[in-house]
């Protein structure tokens, strides 16, 4: 099996990021990018910035354990039953992230015009501390990272096909990430960040 010791952290203080980018076999990356693009309930959602009703730039869906409901800009949202494909993501990255997973968003970026902007998952609902176990598929895009209050400390990852990035101890206090729009890509990318609601 994978372990974490054999990857370096990815940034210099302050956070733990690990990435494993071939975690996947290439055919079960393919496989599982055809069932999650198949049998996932895609949706675009409206959210708020600055009072105005906006759609997201990309399509979401969200997913976990029974009761386990999530609230996300006032909204409160209950999660679909977990899928074959992601029980199975779930039951391979587990044992390397080293916690069990209760819950996921899922994005769809549907070309690189779609983007997720700089946020930290520091909701009060994942706890202290939250372990993240990020999984992509599809389009290989870029994954930014930059601190919170050094602004001259930035990191930049590409997150490609089968590839599984962990967050996990300060990070989420003290690192913003985000994935950028990018000019040419046409195809499209599937990212499922694991998590756990307290
Ligand atoms: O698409 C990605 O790689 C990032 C997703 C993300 O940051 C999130 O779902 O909170
Ligand atoms: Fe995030």
């Amino acid at each position: 099996m994978e372990s974490i010791e054999q990857h370096i952290n990815l940034l210099p203080k302050d956070g733990d990021v690990r990435l494993f980018p071939h975690f996947f076999r290439p055919e079960e990356s393919d496989r599982l990018l055809h069932a999650l693009t198949e049998n996932i309930a895609w949706k675009q959602e409206p959210i708020v910035i600055m009072g105005r009703q906006v759609m997201q730039p990309r399509l979401t869906a969200w997913y976990g354990n029974e009761g386990k409901a999530y609230t996300y800009s006032g909204v409160t949202m209950q999660p679909l039953p977990w899928t074959d494909a992601l029980r199975f993501i779930k039951s391979k990255i587990e044992p390397v992230a080293g916690v069990v997973f209760n819950s996921a968003l899922l994005n769809f970026y549907r070309n690189g015009n779609d983007s997720m902007g700089w946020h930290r998952d520091n909701e009060r609902s994942l706890g202290p501390q939250p372990v993240i176990g990020s999984v992509s598929f599809g389009a290989a895009r870029y994954f930014q990272l930059k601190h919170a209050k050094e602004k001259t400390l930035r990191q930049q990852v590409v997150l490609t096909h089968g590839s599984f990035l962990l967050m996990r101890g300060h990070t989420q206090e003290n690192w913003y990430h985000g994935v950028p729009k990018t000019a040419r890509i046409t195809e499209p990318r599937i990212n499922i960040t694991f998590r756990i609601i307290v």
